[in-house]
């Protein structure tokens, strides 16, 4: 047993520990966000970069495997289905539009480990359920249970004009096509009963046809007749993550997800999201303990604090200028290029871009008094939530998120790697197994199993005895 750990002070001072011995701690979940190269524009110019690395199999092998040595729940591939609609003088500076098809890249990595969950997103919007079914199961299998599903619908609009249609399809229908898309993908992974597949070489029957069932699925948005032709996932059904933040994500989420990527700035939003989807679930009569809520977050790393928030400055300051002030244009709803790079930012007038993103560029600007260039620069590499601070300070923040209901855990994003990723691996998660808020060793050998989820059972099938065992 794990002797329990309660934090005294927090933040920028040391902690100190009061060991409570033999209570059962909370424990942190942790992803890791990839982009091999990072999901920081700067980050492929860093001194000790591979810059290649989102082509490089050899890079993303070492990377996953040393985030299986530091145990974390899973590797995550983002997926976009069109190089984002940005202007070229940002575009052909950014590493982050460019990577392998998820599916692929993750079986070659389900060959070289054995633990780590592989968890790929696909687009319910511009793909057909079957495939989908089919690829999961068999990464599933593959993997031997260690694949999830991130449902995502796809927000970019140029993805359309990938897919043969002119026009991107409404964000609402995207959602109501997403939904019964998931009863279809998880119908047809139950096509097999668990124990369906006999092979008795006496009787030369190779499966029971009474434990097969054909889905006959006949939708608003969808018809498949079914059944799957592969035999039921180890997991039951591979794990469902969601990305999405609107309100009908929110709604998806909390009825058929099982981790969530939410992205909020800060802790207060973070509870806020956590709150409102697990009383979404409650609602609906699901265990909220059933959905792990794990935001992004970039996590630097560095003896003192002053050290990474330096780190931090130098890979921002590695983002040109004219992709950072694309970023800050965008996010002002204001052509910001006319700014005095190195002044203060000056008031603008309120557009019809988002509100919210306006009033927190503008709020981010005053609070860390960053002059134009460097506004532009942290919108330019990665705005989104950080901890940037000693292995000491960041556990204390993980730590706070998880015991305030802020989060089950973290979707890591590296600053740069391999140096930022091992860097949490090496420092930053020993840490977190000295408090005694994350693993030291896997609990079990499915994605499933690392996340304290349920298998699911079979909706058409009652688990045998023998199926159970
Ligand atoms: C951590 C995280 C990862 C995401 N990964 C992807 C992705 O790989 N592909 C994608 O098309 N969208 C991705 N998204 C975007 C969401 O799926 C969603 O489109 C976006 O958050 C907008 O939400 P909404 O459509 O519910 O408004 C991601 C979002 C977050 C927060």
């Amino acid at each position: 047993m794990i002797p329990r750990a309660v934090p005294l002070r927090r933040h920028d001072s040391p902690t100190i520990f009061e060991r409570e011995p033999m209570t059962e701690q909370k424990q942190l979940k942790l992803g890791a966000f990839m982009r091999p190269v990072s999901l920081h524009t700067g980050a492929w110019r860093y001194p000790g970069a591979y810059p290649d690395a989102n082509f490089n199999f050899q890079h993303i092998k070492s990377f996953a495997q040393e985030l299986e040595k530091a145990k974390f729940d899973a590797f995550f591939m983002a997926d976009h289905l069109a190089v984002l609609n940005m202007p070229i003088e940002a575009l052909k500076r950014s590493q982050t539009v460019t990577s392998f098809e998820p599916f692929t890249l993750l079986s070659a990595l389900a060959a070289v480990t054995d633990r780590i969950g592989l968890v790929a997103t696909a687009s319910t919007t511009f793909d057909l359920p079957y495939h989908i079914a089919r690829r999961f199961a068999s990464l599933d299998h593959i993997s031997g249970g260690r694949a999830g599903w991130n449902i995502v619908t796809t927000s970019n609009p140029d993805a359309a004009l990938n897919f043969g249609l002119e026009e991107h399809m409404e964000h609402g229908e995207r959602y109501h096509r997403a939904r019964e898309f998931y009863d279809v993908v998880t119908g047809l992974w139950d096509s097999f009963a668990d124990d369906a597949f006999i092979r008795d070489p006496e009787s030369g029957i190779f499966f029971d046809p009474e434990r097969m069932h054909v889905l006959g699925h006949k939708g608003e948005e969808l018809s498949v007749r079914g059944p799957l032709n592969i035999a039921r996932p180890p997991q039951g059904w591979p794990v469902i993550v969601q990305a999405g933040q609107s309100d009908a994500g929110r709604q998806l989420a909390a009825e058929t997800a099982e981790a969530v990527f939410a992205a909020p700035r800060n802790l207060a939003d973070g509870k806020s999201i956590f709150a409102d989807i697990k009383g979404r679930m409650k609602a609906i009569g699901r265990d909220p303990d059933h959905l792990k809520i794990l935001p992004a977050a970039f996590i630097v790393v560095g003896d003192t604090i002053e050290e990474a928030k330096a780190k931090r400055a130098k890979l921002d300051s590695l983002v040109h200028y004219d992709s950072a002030i694309a970023s800050l244009s965008i996010a002002l709803g204001h052509d910001a290029s006319k700014f005095d790079p190195d002044a203060p930012l000056p008031e603008t007038p309120e557009t019809n871009a988002s509100k919210s993103g306006r009033e927190r560029v503008i709020a981010l600007a005053e609070t860390e008094k960053l002059t134009v260039r460097q506004l532009a620069q942290r919108l330019g590499g990665y705005a989104g939530l950080a901890f940037v601070g000693t292995p000491q300070s960041i556990a204390d923040e993980m730590e706070q998120w998880l015991h305030e209901e802020g989060s089950d855990g973290f979707n890591v994003v590296f600053p740069f790697l391999p140096q930022g990723l091992l860097d949490v691996t090496t420092r930053v998660v020993p840490e977190l197994q000295r408090r005694g808020i994350f693993r030291r060793d896997y609990e079990g050998t499915t994605l499933r199993e690392h996340l304290g989820l349920p298998r699911p059972e079979n909706r058409f099938f009652k688990a045998t005895a023998a199926a159970a065992q």
